[in-house]
């Protein structure tokens, strides 16, 4: 199960988002917004991040409008190792060396085909395992 959020500057790129999850019959569940009446991306930033440390999810997807005020408000959440992606090669390498289990995207920034490739890089790449990543990792719980 996947979590996703957004603020009014992500709506279109998560309709867009969520239309691929349904055609992939991947399961999530949608914290909002769900108009592009203008709200605080904290809010849903909070609600995704603590579905995925919880355990209710397994990872997150947030979008605002450039995807940094969401990630940084998801970061501050312990055990949220959130990242803004714009490529394809981030998105792989967040996964491969962070185990990131939250992706920020910046609805104002990607366009959606791109964006659709990027969830798809982050949600099938699984983390490396290596020992210097799994150190590094502690480190930032710590
Ligand atoms: O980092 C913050 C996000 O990009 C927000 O989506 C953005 O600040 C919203 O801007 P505005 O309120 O001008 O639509």
């Amino acid at each position: 199960m996947l979590a996703i959020g957004c603020d009014h500057g992500g709506y279109e790129l998560k309709k867009e988002i969520l239309a691929w999850l349904d055609s992939k019959n991947i399961e999530y569940r949608d914290f909002g917004c769900h108009s592009t009446e203008a709200v605080n991306y904290p809010v849903y930033a909070k609600a995704v991040a603590e579905a995925v440390v919880s355990g209710e999810c397994e990872k997150g997807i947030l979008v605002c409008g450039t995807g940094i005020g969401i990630s940084i408000a998801a970061n501050k959440v312990h055990g949220i190792r959130a990242a803004l992606c714009s490529d394809c090669f981030s998105a792989e390498a967040t996964r491969l060396h962070n185990d990131a289990n939250v992706l920020a995207l910046g609805g104002r920034v990607v366009g959606a085909g791109l964006a659709i490739k990027i969830v798809e890089t982050f949600l099938n790449t699984p983390f490396s395992e290596e020992q210097r990543h799994k150190d590094r990792i502690a480190m930032i719980e710590d």
